[in-house]
């Protein structure tokens, strides 16, 4: 019997959505019979450029550019003169790699060009690499697409990799480099190996359910290892928006009365000038937006109009706007003028904003709120001041900068816990294709506990592991798979 429950082991795991391994070679990418090449590092003047090829007449390309023409040692850096195929005449001195694959990013035999980063350089070995035969320009991202085609990187690793090349703050940078380690994908397949122990209990009681030698409580197993998916399914799609705000950035919406320094705030934190700052209550009219990096995280800063009983259209359409951007916040940047909180603007503001944000249970998920009191330059000097019954707030002068410390560290608080701490806990989802397929996953799991018979039970569970299969390997979709690539640049 246990020979038999082994043998439905080894065929589930052999089912057709299984996951993809490191070693196993995937969609031909279309083309990929050619030599490609590309200017891998940025465009531009620089001390040294690398150029890179990948495909079989890697190794040509390399010994046709080269003098000595013999290939180098591989993975060693050697010193070679470059100079035209065709017509002989020198192009730089520079350091020459061979990577024989599949020890190569791509699996392919790779070479690379490190030259001196001039544009008259760069363009002579790019237009040289054109004259071998069997060589063409790459596309954008094909180095990487004919990694994943053969098995190096995993896809949720590959957008680990792209997220890596855009990311502008430390946190997304945390984050990506983790995805690209693999850990999502790691969680994943270990998911999918306990789907894969479920289905064959499932499958064991289908062939021998009748059968007195089958160990009692197969089922009940399959069970329990499908609830434990479920807790752990559910704890990640609690914290889903976390990876992805930390991708894109969080909603951070400056707030309050006019003519408070929300604009001279903005300004201050973004560094630069994006929006108008005036004496005049009631300047800003529409929501302006800007990405910034606040305390290392990615962020939209957003200035709104001045809430108030706008006195003209244009002015209510304003407040409408603020207000309906508020609602969307991830973090509410609450500004007041800290020598007029009793004006009639400031006490609604209080009122309509400020309290009720105040009064919600910070539970991770809810919007959060930092309150400034600004202009603290304008109090005189050991108060009488701030009163006592505000929320938790924060002192700050926009114009001598005094409390800007203390605001950047609120923020960096409340980002973390709206964007999840990227160094610490389990890798985060950070894409909505993440989220649908664990989402799937877990819908599948649901139809497993109302199936009717053991065999739609079954289904229920192939269906969940196809889920995560698509999750990361993207199920051999080229669709899915040119949206991912359509990210890279040419060279990578
Ligand atoms: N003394 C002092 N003045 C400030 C400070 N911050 C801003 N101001 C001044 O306050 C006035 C209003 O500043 P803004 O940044 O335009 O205020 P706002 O809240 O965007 O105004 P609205 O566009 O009307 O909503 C300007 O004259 C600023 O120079 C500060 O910290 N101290």
């Amino acid at each position: 019997m246990w020979r038999g429950l082994l043998t439905l082991v080894a065929r589930a795991a052999r089912g057709p959505l299984r996951p993809c391994t490191r070693q196993g070679s995937r969609t031909p990418v279309p083309g990929s019979g050619a030599t490609i090449f590309a200017l891998s590092s940025g465009q531009g003047r620089c001390g040294i450029a690398v150029i890179r090829t990948s495909g079989p007449a890697s190794g040509h390309a390399l010994r046709s550019l080269t003098a000595p023409r013999d290939l180098p040692q591989a993975r060693r850096a050697c010193l070679r003169l470059l100079s035209d195929p065709r017509s002989g005449e020198p192009l730089d001195r520079a350091l020459v790699l061979w990577f024989p694959g599949p020890q190569s990013f791509t699996g392919e035999d790779c070479a690379e060009f490190h030259v001196h980063g001039g544009p008259a350089v760069v363009s002579g070995v790019l237009q040289a690499l054109g004259r071998v035969p069997g060589l063409r320009p790459a596309e954008a991202g094909e180095f990487t697409r004919r990694a994943f085609a053969h098995g190096k990187l995993s896809l949720t690793e590959v957008e680990g990799l792209a997220d890596l090349i855009h990311a502008e703050t430390e946190a997304q940078r945390r984050q990506a480099l983790r995805q690209l380690d693999g850990e999502l994908g790691h969680l994943c397949r270990g998911w999918a190996d306990t789907l894969t122990k479920a289905l064959a209990h499932v499958e064991a009681y289908i062939d021998f359910g009748e059968d007195d030698d089958l160990e009692e409580g197969v089922l009940e197993r399959a069970d329990s290892q499908v609830r434990e998916l479920e807790v752990a399914l559910g704890a990640h799609l609690r914290d889903a928006r976390r990876g992805q705000r930390l991708r894109s950035g969080a909603h951070v919406v400056v707030a309050g009365p006019p003519n408070a320094g929300k604009s001279s705030l903005v300004n201050l934190l973004s560094r630069k000038p994006v929006s108008i700052v005036s004496p005049e209550p009631g300047t800003t009219r529409d929501v302006l937006e800007t990405p910034v990096d606040l305390a290392g995280f990615p962020a939209l800063l957003s200035d709104t109009a001045g809430l108030r009983e706008g006195t003209g259209l244009v002015e209510q359409e304003g407040v409408r706007r603020a207000r309906e951007r508020l609602e969307q916040a991830d973090v509410i940047l609450a500004v007041l003028d800290a020598s007029d909180l009793a004006s009639p603007s400031s006490c609604n503001f209080l009122d309509v904003v400020v309290n009720p944000a105040a009064g919600r249970s910070p539970d991770g998920n809810s919007q959060r709120l930092v309150l400034v009191l600004n202009k603290s330059d304008l109090l005189p000097p050991g108060g009488p001041y701030p009163s006592p019954d505000l929320p938790p707030h924060l002192l700050l002068s926009c114009l001598t900068g005094e409390g800007l410390d203390d605001l950047l560290e609120a923020l960096r608080k409340e980002l973390a816990a709206v964007c999840g701490d990227p160094s610490t806990g389990p890798p985060l989802l950070t894409r909505a294709r993440h989220q649908h397929h664990l989402q799937g996953c877990l819908d599948a799991l649901g139809h497993y506990k109302q199936a009717k018979d053991v065999s739609l039970a079954a289904e229920a569970l192939r269906v969940a592991r196809g889920h995560l299969a698509h999750l990361t390997s993207g199920g051999g979709t080229e669709e899915i798979l040119d949206i991912i690539f359509r990210d890279f640049c040419v060279g990578k």
